[in-house]
């Protein structure tokens, strides 16, 4: 899967002690964090005026190495500390910053550029009272708000916040992005987020989801190898309409639903019947769920296929148990109250939550939201990208269920599936603009494949 890759604090700091095992020691790491992040600095606002806050730990040890870079290279710097370095790593950066070190209080003057650098992963319970007080107060006064790895006030495994925290324009994240960035209520706090390449060895379990990679089309193709999408409908037949639509222009070879009385309003390409065959060999993907109501024999029918499945919305609710869904090669979509109905309540964070979810039911999970996540099986997890808040509407869910079927209908795997689907319904979002509706969201759907 491409994307950024993503790292909760145990795994970065594995990935750490790996590097320093590795020969590279934790100086270098900082030296290079540091530098990245006064380059980054440097593009983004240019050579104004900038305050960088220090904190005790190796979070404030980059911000003193981006401190001596940033005067190095004539920019007007200042930094304040709320406290001597604790690390030595921190220490010694320290000591190589030549000029003055102030104090964080009530007296000190707000520049255009404030940096925070005053905790990173290692941040485990509030900011003190003062602190927090001058980071929002110089932070509100400056111009541009600059995170280093993560916001100061922010959980980076959970992305719960201790406190309220300023919102950033720019995070600069070291090694890998951390969870918190692409989840909520933390993501819109961090602002743009850079990803700084500091010769850490990540792998890819955890991914930004990316730019999918969809097969390319089979010349001797015909419409049921490039992927037949096989809907059933239910009491609200709106609801399949706009997934079916979504995925005939997701790419589908074809897209049929099996549909007691006719479907008003659908273009002539998607085939209507009245019969449903599930023994049907050629068929891609099942979508069953979107608009079901409270018919649970069309899950039920749907379950009886061989044929990979997305299950959505009122089939999710019909489940009720997460087991029948082993063996059955499924992603299933629920949104927060959907999943609970399915999975209960669940320890741990957003990621933890998904991860256990689609062990226990073998099922590839897009848990849905404004941080939607999925996961799969194995361990695997992609966050998406931020998506734009108009997606909140009627009809979205339906939309992606769509996507996703088109998807697996055209051979990829369903995690790879899910995340494409989750990609491009964001990228179909932004490109229907903030008024679409549902309707809207899946004509866009195409052009947002021209992205690829
Ligand atoms: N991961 C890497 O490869 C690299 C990361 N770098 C940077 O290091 C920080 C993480 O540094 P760490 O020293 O572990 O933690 P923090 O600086 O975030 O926190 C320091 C320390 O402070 C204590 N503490 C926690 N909460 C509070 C609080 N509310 N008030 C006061 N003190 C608190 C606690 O003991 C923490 O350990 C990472 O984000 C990167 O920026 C490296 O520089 C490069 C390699
Ligand atoms: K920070």
């Amino acid at each position: 899967m491409s994307g950024r890759p993503i790292l909760a604090t145990q795994a970065m700091r594995a990935a750490e002690q790996a590097a320093i095992d590795g020969g590279t020691p934790i100086e270098t790491l900082m030296e290079r964090a540091g530098a990245a992040l006064a380059e980054a600095i440097i593009r983004y606002a240019g050579p104004q005026p900038t305050l960088l806050l220090c904190g005790p730990g190796n979070n404030g040890g980059d911000g003193y190495v981006a401190a001596r870079h940033l005067a190095g290279r004539g920019v007007p710097v200042r930094v304040a500390a709320i406290a001597e370095p604790t690390t030595d790593a921190a220490k010694a950066a320290r000591a190589a910053y030549e000029g003055a070190v102030e104090p964080l209080g009530d007296s000190m003057a707000p520049a255009k550029v404030m940096v925070d650098c005053l905790f990173g992963t290692g941040l485990k319970r509030p900011l003190d009272g003062d602190v927090h007080a001058q980071l929002v107060r110089l932070g509100e006064a400056a111009g541009l708000r600059i995170a280093c790895d993560l916001p100061s006030g922010v959980d980076s495994d959970s992305g719960a916040l201790f406190g309220p925290v300023p919102n950033f324009d720019m995070t600069v994240a070291f090694g890998a992005l951390k969870p918190a960035h692409r989840l909520m209520p933390a993501m819109p706090a961090c602002g743009r987020v850079v990803l700084a390449d500091i010769g850490i060895d990540t792998g890819t379990d955890w991914v930004e989801i990316g730019p999918p990679q969809l097969p390319g089309l089979d010349p001797a193709g015909h419409k049921y190898t490039r992927g037949l999408v096989h809907c059933l409908a239910g009491k609200m037949p709106g609801a399949i309409a706009l997934a079916a639509m979504a995925a005939a222009r997701s790419g589908a070879g074809y897209v049929r639903i099996s549909t007691s009385r006719p479907i008003d309003g659908l273009p002539a390409a998607i085939a209507q019947i009245d019969t449903a065959d599930m023994s049907d060999e050629r068929i891609g993907c099942i979508l069953v769920g979107s608009g079901m109501g409270d018919i649970p024999q069309v899950l039920t029918l749907a379950l009886t296929s061989k044929a990979p499945k997305v299950i959505d919305a009122d089939g999710i609710g019909a489940l009720g148990e997460p087991e029948r869904l082993k063996g059955q090669n499924a992603i299933i979509t629920p949104h927060a109250g959907e999943f609970e109905t399915l999975f209960g309540t669940l320890p741990g964070n957003k990621v933890e939550q998904a991860l256990e979810a689609s062990r226990r039911s073998g099922a590839v999970v897009i848990y849905k939201g404004p941080d939607t996540l999925v996961a799969s099986p194995d361990g695997r997890a992609g966050f998406a990208p931020p998506a734009p808040a108009w997606l909140a509407s009627a009809g979205t869910g339906d939309v992606l269920a769509g996507i996703a079927a088109a998807m697996v209908a055209r051979g990829l795997p369903a995690f790879e599936a899910a995340c494409a689907s989750v990609w491009l319904h964001g990228r179909a979002g932004e490109l229907a603009g903030p008024h679409m509706v549902a309707d809207d969201l899946a004509a866009a759907i195409p052009s947002a494949l021209d992205l690829l």
